[in-house]
């Protein structure tokens, strides 16, 4: 299993000839891609136009139906079910639903981000006694959620369980965010503030420039928090140009019916 970082110069994400089809379906087609450590991508695209699927695959959760996926120098389709979970832990991914268990205290949601990192005897065992505390307490506190350390997760808004999932992902150091959507719902303010958060996560040790990969619907985010916009039409690449180029013809590409 290789578990070094790719260097500088290798693509974090390596894309070639990519198909995704669910039954008849074409939901990706032939993609060629590369995303290269540092930069920040956004995703755009009308609904179904193949946002969630190419970051399913970025994630290695989903395999292709064509072509090959490299991941942090890694083909995930192709290592066991074990050394995949290893490259997962590499890759942090937020979703819509945020994946939260909300019956628990805000600090077993954040101490998740360390899963991989840690045996299953000592996951059990910080159900009843938590390690890492003082970690716990310091991404909360980065993320503005320092006084929720020991609160109930269900009783969190929305916004402020955007921030736990946040301060887990800050826990769990990836090489590689992917969010898919994970603004939709929010106010302009808090989701400049949830963009700035989520291109930070990557920034906590010198030197390592944080690559992400966000869907978004908002091109004037796309613009604000990213150096590349990629415009995905009908699972296809429409556009691809440097975010602060993203002009009104290449949206006109995207969201006019066709
Ligand atoms: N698990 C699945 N089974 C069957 N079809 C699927 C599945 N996942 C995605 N699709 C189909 O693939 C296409 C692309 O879907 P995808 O969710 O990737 O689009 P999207 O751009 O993320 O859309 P949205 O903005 O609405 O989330 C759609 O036609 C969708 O119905």
């Amino acid at each position: 299993m290789t578990t070094a970082p790719v260097g500088p110069e290798g693509p974090v994400v390596s894309l070639r000839g990519v198909g995704r089809r669910f039954g008849d379906r074409d939901a990706l087609v032939d993609l060629d891609l590369d995303v290269h450590r540092g930069e920040r991508v956004a995703l755009l695209g009308s609904s179904g136009a193949g946002k969630s699927t190419l970051l399913a695959l970025l994630n290695g959760s989903l395999p292709p139906s064509t072509g090959a996926v490299e991941l942090l120098g890694e083909r995930p389709d192709q290592l066991s079910a074990g050394a995949r979970r290893r490259l997962q832990t590499r890759i942090g991914t937020v979703h819509q639903r945020l994946d939260l268990v909300e019956q628990v205290r805000v600090f077993h949601n954040v101490n998740a981000g360390r899963l991989g990192r840690m045996s299953t005897l000592t996951v059990l065992r910080s159900l009843v006694w938590p390690v890492g505390m003082a970690e716990v307490r310091h991404v909360l506190e980065q993320v503005g959620m320092g006084w929720a350390v020991h609160e109930r997760t269900e009783r969190l808004s929305g916004g402020e369980r955007q921030r736990v999932a946040i301060a887990r992902l800050l826990l769990q150091r990836p090489e590689l965010v992917l969010a898919d959507e994970p603004v939709a719902s929010l106010d302009p303010a808090r989701a400049a503030e949830i963009l700035r958060l989520l291109t930070e996560v990557g920034e906590q040790d010198a030197g390592t420039a944080p690559t992400l990969v966000v869907s978004l619907h908002q091109p004037s985010l796309a613009r604000d928090h990213c150096t590349r916009a990629i415009g995905l039409r009908e699972g296809r690449i429409a556009f691809d140009v440097a975010a602060a180029d993203l002009g009104e013809h290449h949206l006109q590409e995207l969201y006019v019916l066709s």
